[in-house]
């Protein structure tokens, strides 16, 4: 069997693309890599909120799902938006990488703790309202482009350090940089942050879904992120909307979503968590964006969009 996987041509995600053609070539099958451009890679002056919420990273694989020209697309699980066109489908989620955001500095003594005032590089709603809710003393300098561009506007200057996903600074090999890892308990990541996702067309045949999944799926993730999206779709919200959710597993076996809202400002941050079983995993996302929304959070999410 021979797949065909549509990536984008970034660093980060030929990295992402390649694991899967580990994954897939472990379990005997063949396959190609088809490099494809989104918006998102070609807008690099402004920022993700103003260039549209939806998809930016995500459309231009999608048409060629459609199209047949490729079999499975591959993405970070967090760029994927909340709800998919109608008959795409994600059949797989990798184990998840450690979930967590850091700061990335050649400064090694920064530390957001510290209380000592410095520039931080994003261009993240959520990592932007979150320094402002539990680290006023720090400055955020708008900034895009992929981890490379950014690295190198750190050591120009631009910032004193940056706030990254640990999933992409390790996969490209910047351990070195990680000055500070943050707490999953104030700087819950967002949505999907550390795993990759897999779409496919629904009328990919249905050999090539269920090999694909077997060799590449985590059971415990997919439940994980399941319930995240559930919340992320329940709100409505893309990735330029500042909310946050993390579901972890338990020894147990139980899972236990934590999220929320933060207001732009970081006047306001609404938190809850709920936990269940795997099995109720869609239903502990709509729960938590439920009782946010009822809590103050729809408001929020008005104000928010208004400023986006
Ligand atoms: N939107 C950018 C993006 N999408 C996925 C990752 C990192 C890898 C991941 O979280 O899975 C990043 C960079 C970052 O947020 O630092």
């Amino acid at each position: 069997m021979h797949i065909r996987i549509g990536t984008r041509g970034s660093r980060l995600a030929l990295w992402q693309a390649e694991h899967i053609q580990t994954l897939l070539q472990a379990g005997g099958l063949t396959s190609e890599l088809v490099l494809i451009d989104t918006k998102g890679d070609q807008v690099l002056d402004r920022s993700l909120s103003k260039i549209g919420s939806k998809g930016v990273f995500t459309q231009e694989l999608e048409d060629q799902l459609w199209v047949g020209s490729i079999d499975i697309a591959v993405h970070s699980a967090k760029d994927l938006p909340s709800s998919l066109p109608n008959g795409l489908s994600i059949i797989a989620f990798t184990e998840r990488e450690l979930p967590n955001d850091v700061l990335v500095s050649r400064d090694k003594n920064l530390s957001l703790t510290s209380g000592r005032e410095f520039t931080i590089g994003t261009s993240s709603t959520r990592r932007v309202a979150m320094l402002k809710h539990y680290c006023p003393h720090v400055t955020t300098v708008d900034m895009r482009g992929n981890l490379q561009t950014r690295i190198r506007k750190l050591d120009e200057g631009q910032c004193d350090a940056l706030l990254l996903a640990y999933a992409g600074v390790h996969r490209m090999g910047y351990d070195d940089l990680i000055v500070e890892q943050l707490p999953l308990s104030d700087f819950t990541p967002a949505v999907g942050q550390g795993s990759i996702a897999i779409e496919a067309a629904d009328t990919l045949s249905i050999d090539k879904i269920d090999r694909v999944r077997q060799l590449t799926n985590h059971g415990l993730t997919e439940a994980c992120l399941r319930a995240e999206r559930s919340f992320l779709a329940r709100l409505e919200g893309g990735c330029s909307i500042p909310s946050f959710a993390l579901a972890q597993w338990s020894p147990e076996q139980t899972i236990t979503l934590t999220g929320g809202l933060v207001s732009l400002d970081g006047s306001q941050l609404l938190r809850e968590n709920f936990t269940g079983a795997p099995e109720e995993a869609s239903m502990l996302g709509h729960e938590l964006a439920e009782s946010i929304l009822t809590r103050g959070g729809d408001v929020l999410l008005t104000e928010i969009r208004a400023h986006l």
